[in-house]
């Protein structure tokens, strides 16, 4: 698990790094610089041929810009040149040492003062290196027009660190006026703004270089979000074991469907398979069950009518809500399955409409029941939000208060826990935006459950697994994933985990 920092922890980063191991400041600027490069070259963003503005600012990302400019003239870029925007009279000193690094190199530099015109752009590129993470207030004034200047100009953007005039924390409104970057370099972690919708305001995409600084000091500060990695999924994944057998991995019980939903009783069952559940049965309406038993032979049926008249206990773990659509009948059935809940369970969709309804039954979820919602869904459990950053403020607080976990759903999953902490899933992508995703997490998440992962284990491992199947078929140039096609791929994401 990685910590994510605010800005001001990673300026700490930057000088204890600085102040405990064999680095200036300058070589680690040289070193960011480096790594902006060699990374935009792997991705193919820059090429030896192009025009290329760099926009510098006067501070430690406008030295960046600089130590980048000159980077590239000894790569063998010939078409650069170079803006400083000198609106603040404060130059940090590694931006002056770059600066006297550069002049004798035969690349054209242009420095504007707040009252100068500024020109039109000719080159192709813009490298955005104004400011950094050192932006303490929304733009305005020569900064401004400058940003308005550069926005209109309509050319390719690669920002240093992040965009300028984006915070790196904190509220991010579209009132605030930032240079769009369509690819943005930052450093040793991504910025926690990158991580929500309303980033796509101010930026596309985003990739995070290594640049040493020192990750023992990082480890130790306190955060509330935390990336979950690779190396933590693969932690958590057990394998099969040798004489195992059915009962080995447990029996997932998923009451899901309706009439004219029922693919997502489906869905929600096949992913419930691939992903390992020894036995899965779905309790679903009779006019299902032609299409329950031609499409997945391998999943057992009961009837709405039946499910009170047996023992639940035979069940290791429950999933509740893909497709059960609205009904005073759905009410009844989650306060009666709610009565006297005894398994680790999944509350999905229609399931969560009825505790948003009900919120007396939200006493009655067994601790750490997992919650899957989307934005819409969270909305109506917990309350309206204007802006991402609160909602996951107040996913964190009713996880800790109401001792669940809150999986809030979007292109990067938050989990919030009832410790306190925000995980932060990074796999998946927009290739999966499509009916039926959720449906398919929500299968996933019982069938771990029912194989003996902790609620929390679960839920890493299931997010991690969905969204790297749905990466895994979009690297194979599949524009979009259908949730059924993401599903036949998990066993095999679990196998080369
Ligand atoms: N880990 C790190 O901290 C490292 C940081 N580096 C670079 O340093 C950057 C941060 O540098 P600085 O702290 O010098 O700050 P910036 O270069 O981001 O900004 C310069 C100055 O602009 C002023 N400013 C802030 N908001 C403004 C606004 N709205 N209008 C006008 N002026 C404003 C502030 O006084 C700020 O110090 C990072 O983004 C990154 O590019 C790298 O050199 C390497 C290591
Ligand atoms: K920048």
């Amino acid at each position: 698990m990685q910590n994510l920092l605010t800005a001001s922890q990673m300026r700490e980063a930057d000088a204890y790094t600085i102040a405990h191991e064999p680095i200036a400041s300058i070589d680690l600027m040289e070193r960011a610089a480096h790594a902006f490069i060699e990374r935009s070259l792997a991705l193919s963003l820059i090429k030896k041929d192009q025009s290329i503005l760099i926009c510098c600012g006067a501070g430690n990302n406008g030295g960046d810009g600089l130590a980048i400019a000159r980077q590239l003239y000894e790569e063998g870029f010939s078409a650069l040149h170079i803006w400083i925007i000198h609106y603040n009279e404060r130059q940090s000193a590694d931006f002056k040492t770059n600066l006297a690094r550069i002049e004798t190199l035969p690349i054209s530099i242009q420095s504007f003062a707040q009252e100068d015109e500024l020109p039109m752009i000719e080159q192709s590129l813009i490298i955005d290196a104004m400011l950094g993470s050192g932006l303490n207030k929304p733009l305005s004034g020569s900064w401004l027009k400058v940003v308005q200047h550069l926005n209109q100009a309509k050319k390719k953007v690669i920002a240093v660190d992040i965009p300028t005039g984006m915070p790196a924390d904190g509220h991010l409104m579209r009132s605030m006026t930032a240079l769009f970057a369509h690819e943005v370099i930052s450093f040793q972690r991504p910025k926690i703004n990158f991580l929500f919708p309303e980033s796509a305001y101010f930026m596309k995409r985003f990739h995070v270089v290594d640049i040493g600084l020192n990750e023992d000091f990082i480890a130790r500060q306190a955060s509330d979000f935390y990336e979950i990695t690779s190396n933590d999924a693969r932690a958590i994944y057990k394998e099969r074991r040798p004489f195992s057998h059915k009962g080995t991995y447990g029996h997932s019980l998923l009451i899901a469907g309706s009439e004219d939903t029922m693919g997502a009783a489906l869905l929600c069952a096949e992913a419930c398979l691939y992903t390992g559940s020894g036995l899965t049965s779905a309790c679903i309406p009779k006019t299902g069950l032609t299409a329950l038993n031609t499409r997945l032979p391998e999943v057992m049926a009961i009837s709405r009518e039946a499910l009170f008249h047996q023992p639940l206990k035979q069940y290791t773990a429950m999933a509740v809500g893909p497709g059960l659509g609205k009904s005073q009948e759905i009410s009844e059935l989650m306060k009666r399955l709610l009565a006297k809940p005894a398994m680790p369970m999944v509350i999905d969709a229609d399931a969560l409409n009825v505790l948003a309804e009900n919120q007396q039954l939200f006493d009655r979820l067994p601790p750490d029941s997992i919650l899957t919602p989307h934005m819409k869904e969270f909305d109506r459990l917990f309350g309206e939000h204007s802006y991402w950053y609160d909602r996951v403020v107040k996913a964190r607080e009713e996880a800790q208060q109401r001792k669940l976990i809150i999986v809030l759903k979007n292109q990067y999953t938050f989990i919030a826990l009832p410790n306190g902490r925000i995980l932060v899933n990074f796999t998946g992508n927009p290739a999966m935006a499509s009916g039926g995703m959720g449906d398919a997490l929500t299968g996933m998440l019982v069938a771990l459950l029912a194989q003996g992962y902790r609620a929390e284990e679960a839920a890493i491992l299931g997010c991690y697994l969905h969204g790297k199947s749905g990466d895994l078929l979009a690297e194979t140039g599949m524009a979009v994933v259908p949730a059924n096609v993401l599903i036949q791929n998990i066993s095999k994401v679990m196998g080369n985990i």
